[in-house]
Parts: C-alpha cells; sequence; structure tokens
C-alpha cells in the first residue's frame, strides 16, 4: 500500500501547435537548427501530483501503455530536478493522458516541463524559469517552451525564444491513423534543411511552412489524404514532425461544423489557440494555497 499522506494537486498539460516550422541548419551533434512559432492550444493533459517527506521516491500510479515509468519523461524529470537540487523529497505522479502520442503536439516534453514547474513549487526549490528550462532541454527539445509558457518563435534547437503574439484562432487538430517518431524524419537524407533564416520577428503566418511536411506526405498516404480533405475547408497544416494536421478557424463553431463532417475513424478534437500556457496561471493559484511548512 502506498503510504499517500499529502493532497493531490492538478496541473494542466498543454499541447503546442508549430504555426510554422523552418529547418535552418544541422548543427554538428547532428540536431536540426529550427525556425519555428509555438503557440499553446487550451487542451492536453492533467497531472496530479502529491508530494512527500518519508521516502526520495518518485512513484507514477499511472503508467502509459507503451512507455516503462523507467523511461516516462514525468519520472525522468522528477529525477532530474532531485538531483540537480540534492532535494530529499519524493513524490506520487498521475496523469491522465489525453494527447496522441507522437502526433507533434509535444505532449511527452509538455508532461515533464509540468512536473519541472509543479515540483519546483511543491517541493519549493525556487530554481528559476531559466535553470528549469536548461534542466529540461536535456530531456527533449521541445521542453524549454513549456517551462517558458508565452507563445513564442524559437531559435536554435528551440530553446532560444521571442515573445510573439499570434492570433488566439480556433483549430480543429486531427490525427491519422499513423505513430510517426520524430527522429525517423529528422534523420531522412530528403528532409530539406536549408531554409532561409526570418529578416524579422515579425513574420506572415501564411507565408511559412512546416519543412518537414512535403516529407511526410509522401512517406504516410494517410496523411496527405486527410490534408487534402481538410485544405478544402480551411488553411490546414502539419504540427511538429507530424502527424497531426491543424485547421484554422475564426469561430469554434465553424471548427466544431467541419469535425463533424470528418471522415469515419479520423481521431480529433478542437481546441483554441491561446499565447499563455494555462499551467502558469495555474502554478500561481496552487503556490499561493500550499501551507509554508509543507
Ligand atoms: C519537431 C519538434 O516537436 C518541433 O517543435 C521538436 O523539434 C522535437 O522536439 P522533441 O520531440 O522534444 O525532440 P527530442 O526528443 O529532443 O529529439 C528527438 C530526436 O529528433 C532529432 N531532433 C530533434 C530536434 C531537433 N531540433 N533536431 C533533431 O534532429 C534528434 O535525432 C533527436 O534524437
Ligand atoms: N509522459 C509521456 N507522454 C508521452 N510520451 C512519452 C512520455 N514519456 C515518454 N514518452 C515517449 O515520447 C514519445 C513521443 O511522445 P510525444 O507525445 O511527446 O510525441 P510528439 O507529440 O510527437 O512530440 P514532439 O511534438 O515533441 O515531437 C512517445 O512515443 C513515448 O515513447
Amino acid at each position: 500500500m502506498n503510504n499517500i499522506s499529502q493532497p493531490f494537486y492538478t496541473f494542466p498539460s498543454p499541447a503546442k501547435l508549430n504555426l510554422f516550422l523552418h529547418i535552418v541548419g544541422r548543427r554538428e551533434d547532428g540536431y536540426h537548427e529550427l525556425e519555428t512559432l509555438f503557440q499553446f492550444l487550451d487542451y492536453g493533459d492533467l497531472i496530479e501530483i502529491s508530494t512527500t517527506t518519508s521516502s526520495n521516491e518518485i512513484n507514477l500510479l499511472t503508467p502509459i501503455a507503451g512507455v516503462s515509468n523507467h523511461d516516462n519523461l514525468m519520472v525522468k524529470a522528477a529525477i532530474l530536478l532531485q538531483n540537480y537540487t540534492n532535494c530529499s523529497a519524493g513524490a506520487y505522479l498521475k496523469i491522465k493522458k489525453i494527447l496522441p502520442m507522437g502526433g507533434g503536439l509535444g505532449g511527452g516534453s509538455s508532461n515533464a516541463a509540468t512536473v519541472l514547474l509543479a515540483l519546483n513549487v511543491l517541493w519549493k526549490l525556487n530554481l528559476s524559469i531559466q535553470t528549469l528550462s536548461k534542466l529540461g532541454l536535456s530531456l527533449g527539445a521541445d521542453v524549454p517552451i513549456f517551462i517558458n509558457g508565452y507563445a513564442a518563435l524559437a531559435r536554435g534547437v528551440g530553446e532560444q525564444l521571442s515573445a510573439v503574439y499570434p492570433k488566439e484562432y480556433w483549430y480543429l487538430v486531427t490525427k491519422p491513423d499513423v505513430h510517426i517518431s520524430t527522429a525517423t524524419i529528422f534523420n531522412d537524407k530528403n528532409l530539406p534543411r536549408n531554409s532561409p533564416r526570418l529578416t524579422s520577428n515579425d513574420v506572415e503566418i501564411e507565408s511559412c511552412r512546416n519543412d518537414c511536411e512535403t516529407l511526410v506526405i509522401n512517406r504516410y498516404p494517410e496523411v496527405a489524404k486527410l490534408l487534402t480533405w481538410l485544405v478544402e475547408y480551411a488553411p490546414s497544416r502539419m504540427t511538429g514532425t507530424g502527424a497531426c494536421i491543424f485547421s484554422r478557424f475564426t469561430t469554434r463553431k465553424e471548427a466544431l461544423l467541419i469535425q463533424s463532417k470528418l471522415p469515419q475513424g479520423i481521431e480529433s478534437f478542437v481546441a483554441q489557440g491561446i499565447n499563455q500556457s494555462n499551467l502558469h496561471s495555474t502554478l500561481a493559484e496552487i503556490a499561493l494555497t500550499i501551507p509554508p511548512n509543507n
């Protein structure tokens, strides 16, 4: 039996969209240099955390199918933070997994960022956003944007962030029935890697693109077919290395209407693009409720 005496606090772990993604070069270590515009969605996983001082164990009470607890980015994030701060407290973690995995929505990275930010508050570590971002980057290139919590134009591998304020449209997000590995796409010899660098941060999203899209369409007919269907109704583009596609609408109602017409069997959801992650407001609220000697 687990001896859980402290309350569970619930934290959102939102999805991200890459409103565009340009590959502008490749570093010597093989990682790609990107220019990408990140926006959050008001939609994602929910993570519950309870802390303990009686042991330093990290217990994930809701394993994710296909991912061992040892490899789960939530557990890795908690252990990384413990080791970095010599913290002797432990934690019980639970997740309600809502985001599709391997969809380009950044679910795993978002989970890691939520755990880092939440335990920083619950364990009272007081690490800065900069320090948490640096720690998070060692877990995944998408972790820093979730730690940062604001929509941003990202450079480098996604860790050099400049604040931007794209319009907060409604999106129909669809997932063709394929799992795409980020590493497979980035390692493909046919991936274009030489987009010109942007000359300013003030960019027209429509005139940009996702440099992974053509390759993914050529390799995965399911993605090609769905994208061809969607562009008849709304501007549509792939996020990350796929497979999810986001279609842009001015209102929720329009997005729901097209969702109702989707071909059978396509996983989908409707959500709004938001320029501030909903995790950050929750963190501020919870920080106020924690007793000083907890
Ligand atoms: C595609 C994006 O989601 C766009 O936001 C990210 O660039 C990917 O971020 P991520 O899933 O957190 O990726 P990581 O877990 O750091 O890397 C997975 C693999 O993708 C490749 N990779 C990743 C990011 C990057 N800028 N260049 C790469 O070549 C590397 O082979 C790496 O081994
Ligand atoms: N907590 C977690 N949630 C989801 N995936 C995890 C988690 N921990 C480890 N993983 C691993 O990470 C892989 C990628 O999952 P994720 O949902 O982050 O993909 P993604 O949305 O394509 O990411 P990105 O957009 O960053 O490329 C999964 O297939 C799984 O093996």
